[in-house]
């Protein structure tokens, strides 16, 4: 393994997974490895979401999010916990974080065919009236990047040395959730509550996230040695990293991902920002527990046994998503 310190995230094709030769194919994997044991994202291009959907996609989410106040909170329901529809600014703050994010979103979850036994897992889907089409597209984006995310896990599992297929059944109408984030203009930087940034530094929660360009610079991830390094994905690519699941399953040896969104400089504050993470969930059921090929006297187990259903709930209270009855 290289100690080799990136200052911008490797970019990796991922046809080279999906349809190259069996030499291509090893050398993704270690690339994904070495990608996640240094800077812990990575660029994937060759994927199946085009620039052309997730345009589409962003275009609806800005007429969505300029509708007013009023209009917005009509698909708002605290009872989802965030997980569905939309949640208002002021809402979820980052684990460990008191001030709130400064930012407002949209959450889709998973598409399960009427008659099918996941069906009553999942609560429906909020759409809003005035925007008719972002049923549709979104339920095709959200398609394309769990196709995506199958992949890059199959990749992963390869790279820990499980079988290829090892997630395939755990993601399979899995809890995966595609959110669209605005980010909105900041009027008054002088009357901000001391620490109130758009994204806090955080861990995400799920596997993996897959997060197509978003319309402004601000992401920052924390690098091994401290420092906090930009990322932004180009056009036609997916930024990729590793999630909170997957470094408990893994005992940190894939390690979580500590980014944050950072606030604009002056000259920009008026400016929106937005952005559209795809959170690769499995189903609830599946088990946590440290795998034993991560386990050893020199690593103990670093967390308790857990099903991701148990994990999520956990830390959904921690952001203050679910409120305690
Ligand atoms: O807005 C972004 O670029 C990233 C958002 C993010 O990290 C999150 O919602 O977990
Ligand atoms: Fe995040």
């Amino acid at each position: 393994m290289s100690n080799k310190l990136y200052n911008e995230i490797p970019s990796l094709d991922l046809r080279n997974f999906t349809t190259g030769s069996a030499a291509d194919k090893k050398q993704f994997v270690n690339d994904l490895g070495n990608a996640y044991n240094t800077i812990g994202f990575v660029a994937i291009k060759g994927h199946y979401l085009s620039d052309e959907l997730s345009q589409k996609l962003y275009q609806i989410v800005e007429r969505f999010f300029k509708l007013s106040t009023e209009q917005k909170k009509q698909y708002e329901n605290p009872e989802l916990a965030g997980q569905r529809g939309y949640t208002s600014t002021g809402r979820e703050q980052a684990k460990g974080h008191s001030v709130p994010d400064l930012k407002e979103f949209y959450q889709i979850g998973q598409f399960v065919p009427e008659e099918h036994p996941m069906k009553p897992e999942y609560p429906d889907n909020l759409w809003p009236a005035e925007i008719p089409e972002m049923a549709e597209v979104a339920k095709e984006v959200y398609q394309k990047l769990e196709k995506t995310g199958v992949e890059m896990l199959r990749a992963i599992a390869l790279y820990l040395e499980l079988p290829e297929d090892f997630f395939d059944k755990k993601v399979e109408y899995g809890n995966s959730i595609l959110r669209a984030i605005h980010y909105p203009p900041i009027e008054n930087p002088d009357a901000l509550p001391d620490g109130a940034v758009r994204a806090a530094q955080h861990g995400d929660i799920n596997l993996i996230t897959l997060l197509m360009g978003a319309s402004a610079d601000g992401l920052q991830v924390l690098r091994r040695d401290g420092e906090w390094i930009p990322i932004t994905a180009l056009p036609n690519q997916l930024v990729v990293n590793v999630g909170d699941m997957l470094a408990r399953l893994t005992n940190d040896k894939l390690k979580s991902t500590i980014h944050r969104v950072v606030n604009p400089p002056k000259e920009q504050m008026k400016n929106s920002r937005f952005s559209i993470p795809f959170f690769m969930h499995p189903i609830s059921q599946m088990d946590l527990t440290c795998l034993d090929s991560c386990v050893d006297d020199e690593n103990p187990k670093h967390y308790k046994d857990m099903t991701a259903g148990e994990f999520l709930q956990e830390r959904l209270a921690e952001i203050g998503l679910l409120k305690k009855k």
